[in-house]
């Protein structure tokens, strides 16, 4: 059990980690507070929230991912090698594609709810 424990300790110093250096993750979760909000507000029901709870984890883990891929890459590779450059930007292109698909889920689940919510405001 206590090795247990330990394994989530080590688990969250690396989100800690990746928290306190990467500014792209800390973007991740003000986008993840907004949608929660957002969610929550205009009353989102359990498929969406499915969707949305899919979209963030995706983010999160590739973003995760793309800083220890960093990391690594800088400890194999610290001189110039064209193929670390494509290792790190084939990472950082995850982390793009997790990102335009939570921007379109967004938009499928929240515009035609922000939209009904504007019209029947006016
Ligand atoms: N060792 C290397 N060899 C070749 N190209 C590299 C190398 N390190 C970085 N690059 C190129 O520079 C880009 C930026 O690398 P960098 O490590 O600064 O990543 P970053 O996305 O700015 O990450 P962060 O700012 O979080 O450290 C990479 O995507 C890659 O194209």
């Amino acid at each position: 059990m206590k090795k247990v424990i330990r394994s989530f300790g080590y688990a969250f110093k690396g989100i800690s980690y990746a928290y306190a250096t990467q500014l792209n993750f800390r973007i991740h979760i003000g986008a993840t507070v907004t949608a929660v909000a957002l969610g929550l507000l205009l009353g989102v029901n359990a498929g969406e929230w499915l969707w949305i709870s899919l979209t963030i984890t995706l983010v999160i883990i590739t973003e995760m991912l793309n800083t220890a891929i960093e990391l690594l890459t800088d400890l194999a590779s610290p001189e110039y090698n064209t193929k670390a450059g494509h290792v790190k930007d084939i990472s950082a292109g995850c982390v793009v594609i997790a990102a335009v698909f939570a921007v379109i889920t967004g938009a499928i689940i929240f515009l035609p709810k922000l939209y009904l919510l504007a019209t029947h405001a006016a």
